[in-house]
């Protein structure tokens, strides 16, 4: 098995400067060579070349529309290409309008496949119902498909066909969601964990719950969309929209181990790391806890890995 990890250094999807830097700044923790480290095989691809569009001005109160287009598509072409040569895909954000891309190239290669979606938010306002018009509060709106009919033309997504169902979709962590997505969710019955149901079952019955109900048979290639944010603000500071109250460090483990043991996880983006909304001491600890997260992700288990093929000397 191969990990091919790929940058994705931007954040027009939200006004705050230094989301363009949570590539570098997840490199830097080690994130390459501690998956290496497992006896993993990893191709670091290097990052998306991503061009701003000039005069890009806002469509309605949609902000920065055609270089977020512009972006996601670059990113997506190189996910279709790496998913076709099996590798598994590590994006790293950048902010969250990084899903309509990773998402989008995923499904051309893996149509299959089902999204779990780990977050303090729903991400899935429509350009109509956003209250702030950045884009990281809109992915998926522009990804599901019974959503297409009340998002309008957006100037660069001519080329973003929405891809996924709402019953491929299942939240987890969610704690700051907006009325008008809290009533797509309702209206759609989209499976959602918020940190409610995580208090009241636990997180193992939840990860139990999330993934029977998107693919009770099992065998669906898995995207999981990572926004850092989901996490305890104590934990992953150095982030745009941090909320109290978020998912623990032994939660977050939990959730990664149980994914990497179906061994159908295809692509996942880790998202909204910012380095520069904190001190120099939060941003190593956003990135040291979030590049152990990822290594669950890739197998690592804190019971312990036994080396392939070794017998007791
Ligand atoms: N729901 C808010 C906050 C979105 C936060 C985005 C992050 O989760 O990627 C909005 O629409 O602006
Ligand atoms: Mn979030
Ligand atoms: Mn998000």
């Amino acid at each position: 098995e191969t990990i091919g990890v790929v940058g994705f250094p931007f954040s027009k999807g939200q006004p705050r400067n230094g989301a363009e830097q949570g590539p570098s700044v997840l490199r830097k923790a080690g994130i390459v060579s501690n998956l290496q480290s497992l006896g993993i095989n990893v191709v670091d691809h290097g990052d998306v070349d991503i061009d701003l569009v000039p005069r890009d001005e806002p469509m309605k109160n949609v902000r920065n529309p055609r270089s977020v287009a512009a972006a996601n598509k670059k990113l997506s072409d190189t996910v279709v290409k790496l998913v076709k040569m099996k590798q598994s895909v590590l994006v790293l954000g950048g902010d969250h309008s990084m899903a309509i891309g990773s998402i989008h190239g995923h499904a051309q290669a893996e149509p299959n496949l089902v999204v779990v979606w780990v977050d303090a938010h729903a991400d899935i306002n429509t350009p109509l119902t956003s209250s702030t018009g950045n884009i990281h509060g809109m992915p998926l709106s522009f990804l599901v498909k019974e959503l297409e009919e009340f998002v309008p033309k957006t100037p660069g997504f001519e080329w973003c066909k929405p891809c996924i169902s709402v019953r491929d979709l299942v939240y987890i962590g969610l704690r700051d969601v907006d009325p008008a997505e809290r009533l797509i969710i309702e209206k759609f019955g989209i499976f959602a964990y918020s940190m409610q149901e995580v208090d009241r079952y636990g997180i193992r019955e939840v990860v139990e719950r999330a993934l029977y109900q998107i693919d009770p048979s099992g065998v669906r290639p898995i995207h999981l969309s990572f926004d850092v944010d989901a996490m305890d603000p104590t934990l992953t500071p150095a982030t745009g929209t941090p909320v109290p109250g978020g998912l623990s460090l032994r939660e977050s483990f939990y959730l990664a181990e149980e994914i990497a043991n179906t061994g159908r996880l295809s692509v996942l983006d880790i998202a909204e790391v910012n380095p520069l909304l904190s001190t120099e001491e939060k941003k190593e600890l956003t990135a040291n806890n979030t590049v152990d997260v990822v290594t669950k992700f890739y197998g690592c288990r804190r019971q312990g890995n036994a080396p392939p093929d070794y017998v007791l000397p």
